[in-house]
């Protein structure tokens, strides 16, 4: 069965704003749920930028940039060591995220170039 949202904590002591948080998983869950408002926010204006970034590819081979992606990923694991999070999770985090948008960018540019806009012709 899931955890109780309300009990005490089981085993530890509490680790979050000097020992501030968290007294039940409801209160960890509430930052969980405030934190991933910001990130969605932050990833939909990643997410405009990624649109952008299809203007400048001349075709569908140039959209996913291997390169950079694999730049952008180690950045990131370089980031969250220097901010205390685990490489791990943020190499898996970004790698998902960098694929997701691989593709979605892919759609992008497909819809502009059947639209007779991006300057690229299918055969
Ligand atoms: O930098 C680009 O060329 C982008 O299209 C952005 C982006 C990214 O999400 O960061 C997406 C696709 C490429 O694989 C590389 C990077």
């Amino acid at each position: 069965e899931e955890p109780a949202t309300n009990a005490p904590a089981l085993w530890g002591s509490p680790t979050v704003d000097n020992g501030a948080c968290c007294k039940t998983l409801g209160e960890v869950r509430g930052n969980i749920d405030r934190l991933d408002r910001e990130i969605v926010r932050l990833m939909a204006e990643r997410g405009r930028y990624v649109h952008e970034a299809a203007r400048f590819k001349a075709n569908p081979a140039q959209v996913e940039a291997p390169e950079r992606a694999e730049a952008v990923v180690k950045k990131a694991m370089a980031l969250a060591d220097a901010d205390g999070l685990s490489p791990k999770v943020a190499e898996a985090a970004y790698r998902a995220m960098v694929r997701a948008f691989i593709d979605y960018e892919q759609g992008i540019f497909a819809a502009a170039a059947s639209r007779g806009d991006a300057p690229w012709r299918n055969s």
